[in-house]
């Protein structure tokens, strides 16, 4: 008779041994469960067991800490992690001490039942092979969120920690795509190396390849020095491509080439020079769309579409917005602005809403809470009232016009209209978006400053600018600022 292959369980909660041995046990193997680790350790000592499933959390000591002792001596031995606190920290540290894959509760077992399949057919040879990392010391959380969609993330970036793959991100404005293209480096092999963002979308088109690529001196007009490239700046680290979506033709055909053959020329340059940094490129647009309209490569897509990760919009992760919320509240007052809690009703409020701007909204809205509102409760009442306010000027397209002459939407509405006007007449192209967003921001900052008499720090609080943004502003926009007496 042959012996059923063996499944060692670790977890301190019955129903999970229950149920784990139950569906182990009818898919065909024996199943051996405790509630401690020391129990787990000697039936590992004395050689049992085919497979480990352990929980991270038990009475006696840490399923974390158990990986690489366990590797140590049987390095054949596959150890798959479940657990509850299913941050980016613990699937990252369950894959760097070598755990053969991470579950974060709850999952289905059909789930579970799949990663043993895969973990028992897995090559010995392979098993002994992926070597136990030593743990990095803990830090302080990148990404904060534990819905389904941020831990397929956390996973994700876990599995890549080893690996230098191209990677795209795709996820709307806001969303934190700069954020986990930060975590894959912060956690990936090239750590110590520099991590390089270019927008392409705030660059002016004419000058992506020179930032890309750097440029000789002499290469075109006003090329007075030469340039170090972006490329030249991550060398040794990662490059973060961000909006490829808006990179001009001629820059995605130069990336393209040295994607595919390694190295590149500055712009104007003829010694070819080595590419050594991994690309990590993000979008908020629909690039299979942009590939069927003619303005982007699809060879470039599949060259960088090696791993694409979806970041879903906040509104399809809710569950996530009390924690970042709680997240940003703590930072505000880490950062010397009084101490706030949130209400239930408020809470719940946060939780419904659509979230166009996505984090990005969130973060500014609760920093503006955290700066203006004086009592220690944030109310719903507070929160309706800032959401109300706030949509206006973030969405104004999806404010149903109204016939009120009074209305905001309308006064800005009717002023669009008539810089349009304006600019129709003049024939002048090219300056709209800057000119309507200057038109709306004097007023708003020379106006904050008129209520913080002309307090800037104050002010920059509640705009929620950063002072040396605030300050070069005034200088732009020339506002007069009116020094407070006394
Ligand atoms: N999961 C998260 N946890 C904590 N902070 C977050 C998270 N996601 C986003 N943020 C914060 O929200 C803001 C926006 O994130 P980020 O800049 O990464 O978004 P993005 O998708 O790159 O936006 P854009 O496309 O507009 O550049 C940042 O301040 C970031 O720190």
């Amino acid at each position: 008779m042959t012996t059923l292959p063996t499944i060692l369980v670790a977890d301190d909660d019955r129903s999970i041994r229950t149920v784990l041995t139950q569906a182990l046990g009818r898919a065909g193997y024996q199943v051996r469960a405790t509630s401690s680790a020391a129990t787990l350790w000697r039936w590992v000592e004395d050689g049992e067991g085919d497979v480990v499933i352990t929980d991270v959390i038990m009475p006696d000591e840490n399923g974390l800490d158990l990986i690489p002792r366990i590797r140590r001596i049987r390095p054949e031995l596959p150890v798959i992690v479940m657990s509850a606190q299913s941050t980016l920290t613990t699937a990252v540290q369950a894959t760097q001490r070598g755990a053969f894959e991470y579950l974060p509760k709850p999952f289905d077992l059909a789930d579970l039942l799949a990663v043993v399949d895969r973990a028992m057919k897995q090559p010995i040879s392979l098993a002994a092979q992926a070597k136990a990392v030593e743990p990095s010391e803990e830090e302080t959380l990148p990404l904060i969120g534990r819905s389904p969609a941020m831990q397929e993330i956390y996973r994700i970036i876990a599995r890549l920690t080893t690996t230098d793959l191209t990677v795209m991100i795709n996820g709307e404005s806001g969303a934190g795509k700069e954020l986990v293209a930060r975590a894959l480096h912060d956690y990936g092999r090239r750590r110590q190396g520099p991590f390089v963002a270019i927008n392409m979308a705030a660059i002016p088109r004419e000058l992506i390849e020179s930032e890309l690529f750097g440029h000789e001196r002499g290469a075109f007009t006003g090329a007075t020095n030469r340039h170090v490239g972006r490329f030249e700046q991550a060398a040794g680290g990662t490059l973060f491509l961000d909006e490829i979506g808006d990179m001009p033709p001629e820059a995605q055909t130069r990336l393209l080439r040295v994607l595919q053959e390694g190295e590149y020329t500055t712009v104007g340059g003829r010694q070819p020079i080595r590419a050594n940094a991994r690309i990590i490129a993000a979008t908020h647009r629909d690039l299979r769309a942009l590939i069927r309209s003619g303005q982007f490569r699809e060879d470039l897509f599949y060259r960088l579409n090696v791993v694409p990760i979806r970041l879903p919009p906040l509104r399809e992760r809710p569950d996530d917005i009390p924690v970042l919320a709680q997240h940003f509240l703590n930072k505000a007052q880490a950062e010397g602005l009084p101490t706030k809690t949130i209400d239930p009703a408020a809470m719940a409020l946060l939780s419904a809403y659509r979230w166009p701007g996505n984090v990005r909204e969130l973060e500014n809205l609760i920093r503006r809470l955290a700066a203006l509102v004086p009592q220690p409760v944030i109310t719903e009442e507070i929160v309706a009232q800032e959401l109300a306010d706030y949509s206006v000027a973030e969405e104004p397209a999806s404010i149903p016009a109204s016939d009120d002459a009074d209305s905001m939407t309308t006064v800005v509405e009717r002023h669009i209209a008539r810089l349009l006007a304006a600019i129709r007449e003049s024939g002048e192209e090219g300056v709209l978006y800057e000119r309507a967003l200057a038109e709306l921001e004097r007023p708003l900052i020379r106006m904050t400053l008129a209520e913080t008499r002309g307090n800037q720090i104050r002010a920059a609080a509640l705009l929620g600018l950063n002072r040396n943004t605030l300050r070069k502003k005034i200088r732009e926009h020339g506002i007069g600022v009116q020094r407070r007496v006394g």
